[in-house]
C-alpha cells in the first residue's frame, strides 16, 4: 500500500506521516522544502518523540520523498499508482498541489481501485476545498474524476510545534492525537488506519475541534503575545491570560452544545482535556506559531469570527470572544506575511471597509459593528503609537 502526503512538515512527519506508516503504508513525502527532501532521501528513519503524559518515541521508516517542483513527472507517476493522497501543506497552498493531483489522478490506469484523497489541514471541509481546485483544473470532469478519486473530509489533531534547529528529521509532538475521518465518503472501502476515527457526519467533530482547540489555542497566543509572552505553556501560567481563554472556551460551548447537541458534561470534559494540554510544559510551542496567518484565523468561517457571528445571530454577545479577537488584531510579527498585511490593512481603510477586509462580515450582521469598533480601537492605538 502506498500513500502520497503533501507537506512533510510539522504534522506531516510528526503525525500523518506517523498513522500512515502505522498503518502498514510507504509513504512517499512530497515538499517543496529542497532540504528537507534531501534529509528525507538521506535517511532511513526517524523519531516522533511524544512527550507529556505517558512520553514515547516512535520510529517511521518506509518513505521516499520527492521535490514536487523540481519532480512532477515522477510525482504524477507515484500518484497514479498510489491508494492514498494526503496534503498537511496549509488551506492556502492547496491551490498549488491540486494540479499536480490532477494529472496522477487523470493517469490512473483503469481498473485501479479510486484514490482515496484526504487535506488534513485546520479548515472547516478542507478537502472539499482541494476537491473543487482538482475539479477546476484543465482536462479534468466529473466524468475523468468518477471512479478514479474519492475525497473524504477529515479533521485533526495533535499539537506538533515548531521543531529545534538542529533536531534533523525527528519531530518533537504531544501524545494526544485524533484523525476523525468522513467514512460516506469511501462507500464500503474506507481505508484501515487504525489510528484513526471514521464517522458518517464529520461535521459536528469538526466545528468542535476548529472551535475549541484552535479558538482556544489562538486566544492563548493572541492574549499571550498581549502579555509579552512567548510560549503556549507560559501564556496558559499567566492567571489572566488563562481565565480568558477558559471564558473563550465557554462561549463556544455554549454554541457547540446548542447546535450539535453535545452534552454540556461531554464538551466540558473536552475543554478541560485541551486547557491541559495547551498547559504542556515539554511542548516548546510558541505564540508565533500558534498566532501565525492571523488574517487566516479572522476570516469569516473560522476559529473566531465563526463561533462569534453564529453566537451574535442567535442573539448571544460574544464578550470573551471579541476580546480575544481584540488582541488577535494587536498582533505583530515581521517574519509573518499575514501579520504585515493586517496591519497594512488596520493602517490604510476605513474602520467599517477594514472590518469587511479582514473579517469578511457583512455590515449588517449583528457581529459587526462589535468587531468595527475594536478595529476603530485597534486604529486610534496605532496612529498614537510611534512606528
Ligand atoms: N502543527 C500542528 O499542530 C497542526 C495540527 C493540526 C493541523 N495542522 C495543519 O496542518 C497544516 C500544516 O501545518 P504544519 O504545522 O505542519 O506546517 P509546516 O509549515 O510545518 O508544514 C507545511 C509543509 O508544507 C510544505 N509545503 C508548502 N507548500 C507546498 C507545496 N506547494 N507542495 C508541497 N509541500 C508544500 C512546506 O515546505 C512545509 O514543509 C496546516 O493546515 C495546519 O493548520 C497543523
Ligand atoms: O495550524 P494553524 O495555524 O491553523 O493553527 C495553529 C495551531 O492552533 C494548530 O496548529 C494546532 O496546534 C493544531 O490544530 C492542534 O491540532
Amino acid at each position: 500500500m502506498k500513500a502520497v502526503h503533501f507537506g512533510a512538515g510539522n504534522i506531516g512527519r510528526g503525525f500523518v506521516g506517523l498513522l500512515l506508516h502505522d498503518a502498514g503504508y510507504e509513504v512517499v513525502f512530497a515538499d517543496v522544502a529542497e532540504e528537507l527532501i534531501n534529509r528525507l532521501r538521506g535517511a532511513d528513519s526517524y523519531a516522533v518523540h511524544e512527550v507529556g503524559e505517558n512520553p514515547a518515541v516512535r520510529t517511521v521508516d518506509n518513505f521516499r520523498a520527492l521535490n514536487s517542483n523540481a519532480q512532477e513527472a515522477e510525482l504524477v507517476a507515484e500518484i497514479a499508482t498510489a491508494d492514498i493522497v494526503t496534503t498537511a501543506v496549509g488551506p492556502h497552498i492547496l491551490k498549488f498541489v491540486a494540479p499536480v493531483i490532477a494529472k496522477g489522478i487523470v493517469a490512473r490506469e483503469p481498473g485501479l481501485a479510486p484514490l482515496q484523497v484526504m487535506a488534513c489541514e485546520n479548515a472547516i471541509n478542507a478537502t472539499d476545498i482541494l476537491a473543487k481546485e482538482v475539479a477546476s483544473q484543465p482536462g479534468v470532469t466529473a466524468a475523468v474524476l468518477d471512479g478514479k478519486a474519492v475525497f473524504a473530509n477529515t479533521a485533526v489533531d495533535r499539537i506538533v510545534p515548531n521543531q529545534e534547529a538542529g533536531q534533523g528529521l525527528d519531530v518533537t509532538v504531544e501524545t494526544f492525537y485524533e484523525w476523525v475521518i468522513d467514512r460516506t465518503a469511501f462507500g464500503d472501502s474506507a481505508p484501515v488506519i487504525p489510528g484513526a476515527t471514521f464517522v458518517d457526519d464529520l461535521s459536528p467533530y469538526i466545528e468542535r475541534k476548529l472551535f475549541t482547540v484552535n479558538t482556544g489555542h489562538a486566544s492563548a497566543a493572541y492574549l499571550g503575545f498581549e502579555a509579552g509572552l512567548e510560549k503556549i505553556s507560559d501564556a496558559m501560567a499567566d492567571q489572566d491570560v488563562a481565565e480568558d481563554v477558559r471564558a473563550v472556551l465557554e462561549e463556544t460551548k455554549q454554541l457547540l452544545v446548542a447546535k450539535h447537541g453535545f452534552s454540556n458534561d461531554e464538551q466540558e470534559a473536552y475543554v478541560q482535556k485541551i486547557l491541559v494540554r495547551f498547559s504542556n510544559p515539554y511542548l516548546p510551542d510558541t505564540v508565533n506559531r500558534v498566532g501565525r496567518a492571523p488574517l487566516r484565523k479572522l476570516s469569516r468561517h473560522e476559529r473566531f469570527i465563526g463561533p462569534a457571528a453564529e453566537l451574535a445571530e442567535r442573539g448571544v454577545v460574544p464578550e470573551a470572544l471579541l476580546g480575544a479577537i481584540a488582541s488577535a488584531l494587536r498582533f505583530t510579527d515581521p517574519a509573518d506575511a499575514e501579520a504585515t498585511e493586517l496591519a497594512g490593512i488596520l493602517g490604510s481603510a476605513s474602520p467599517a471597509d477594514a472590518t469587511a477586509r479582514i473579517t469578511g462580515l457583512e455590515p449588517g450582521h449583528p457581529l459587526f459593528s462589535a468587531v468595527a469598533t475594536l478595529v476603530e480601537e485597534r486604529q486610534a492605538e496605532m496612529a498614537s503609537t510611534p512606528a
